[in-house]
């Protein structure tokens, strides 16, 4: 999207610890395209990567809500990850840095309170203990706080945090493990979930231009997005975590059965339990991860919905996706997932 939306862009770089054949499409336009392969905790690794740039926009992180990775592993790259990308900044004369945080620095929080279409100044009581979520507010914390350090050079850095609610479209792996779960199911899934919990969802393609356009916003408007955050949020509809996946997995063909959670909740928290158990008693043969653990059913069962326009506000953000072409690009992803399926 940058190499398509941005004319000021001269080179591209992108950093990251796993590169992708996908890349080498990159390199056919006249914006120079430059991949470097490498580790966001090695200071040294970032330093050289950011070195020279205008802008940086830091996405790199580890999402895992499913027990895969260490605690330890995920502060490693999430915190001390983005405090290398500031350091990077700092050091070699880079101003502005957009970084990408999260819903979950707010919530849903440990006592299960919901957050109901709330915005970027609602009032909500921010706890966590999951290792994830701990991690992106750690981060985004160590971002604003940056706001105004000054870089080699003398001027000032300028920083701005974008918090995603549940990001959906193509590359979606739950989604796609959603569908797959389906398939084996006999094409159908069980409602676990009760309708009523709204969860916020909002289009890769939009998030991707929020991000875009605060890189290139954030010098112009330096005084007003320095040290701001914003949720990124777009017109999909506020539907249970379930439900909305369905808007995506119904049109290829799987069906969602029960209008109301097919089991107790508390069975769910038992078999949540019994997941971590397995987990841990299973790590030294496996990687047991399943979708379902105590975080993962607290957080689906919690609504949290974001209703805000800070962004449109304060950089003219306009959601270039509409529901209606986020949708159908889903749906045209699952499809060709589809054929490679069968
Ligand atoms: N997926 C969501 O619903 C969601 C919602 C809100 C915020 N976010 C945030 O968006 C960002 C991107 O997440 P995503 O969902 O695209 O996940 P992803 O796993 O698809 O992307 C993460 C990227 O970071 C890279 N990476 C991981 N560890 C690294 C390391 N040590 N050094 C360098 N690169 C490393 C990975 O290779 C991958 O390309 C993350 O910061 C995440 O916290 C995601
Ligand atoms: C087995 C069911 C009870 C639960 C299945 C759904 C569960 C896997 C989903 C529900 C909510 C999802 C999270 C939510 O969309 C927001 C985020 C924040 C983002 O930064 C990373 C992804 C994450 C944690 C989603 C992960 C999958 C969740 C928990």
């Amino acid at each position: 999207m940058l190499l398509q939306q941005e004319p000021q862009l001269r080179e591209l770089r992108i950093f990251d610890l796993h590169l992708g054949p996908w890349l080498e499409e990159l390199k056919t336009g006249p914006v120079q395209v430059t991949a470097i392969q490498g580790d966001v905790t090695q200071a040294h690794e970032v330093a050289a990567a950011v070195a020279g740039a205008h802008v940086v926009i830091h996405t790199a992180g580890l999402v895992d809500v499913f027990g895969k990775t260490s605690p330890e592993t995920i502060h490693e790259v999430n915190v001390q990850g983005t405090r290398n990308v500031i350091e990077a900044c700092v050091q070699t004369g880079t101003r502005f840095l957009v970084y990408t945080s999260s819903m979950e620095v707010v919530g849903p929080n440990i006592k299960g309170q919901p957050f109901y279409r709330g915005n970027e100044n609602t009032p909500y009581e921010a706890v966590h203990r999951h290792p994830y979520p701990c991690s992106k507010a750690l981060a985004e914390q160590l971002v604003l706080e940056a706001n105004g350090r000054k870089v080699l050079g003398g001027l000032p850095l300028v920083t701005c945090a974008l918090r995603p609610t549940g990001i959906y479209g193509e590359g979606h792996q739950i989604m796609r493990d959603f569908y797959h779960q389906g398939l084996r199911l006999g094409g159908r899934l069980f409602r676990a979930i009760p309708a009523s919990v709204e969860h916020g969802r909002v289009y890769v393609g939009n998030v991707a231009w929020m991000h875009v356009l605060v890189a290139r916003e954030l010098e112009h408007r330096a005084a007003l997005m320095g040290g701001q955050v914003y949720f990124c949020y777009d017109n999909s509809p506020y539907k249970s975590y379930e439900d909305f996946n369905m808007e995506f997995l119904g049109p290829c063909g799987l069906r969602l059965v029960g209008t109301r959670p097919l089991l107790p909740y508390w069975l769910l928290v038992f078999l949540a339990a019994l997941n971590v158990l397995l987990q841990w008693l299973l790590r030294p043969l496996l990687l047991y991860a399943p979708l379902l653990n105590p975080y993962t059913l607290a957080m689906a069962n919690t609504t949290f919905t974001v209703s805000t326009d800070k962004a449109r506000r304060h950089f003219g953000y306009e959601p270039p996706f509409s529901w209606e072409e986020s949708r159908t690009r889903t749906i045209r992803w699952v499809q060709a997932m589809e054929g490679s399926a069968q």
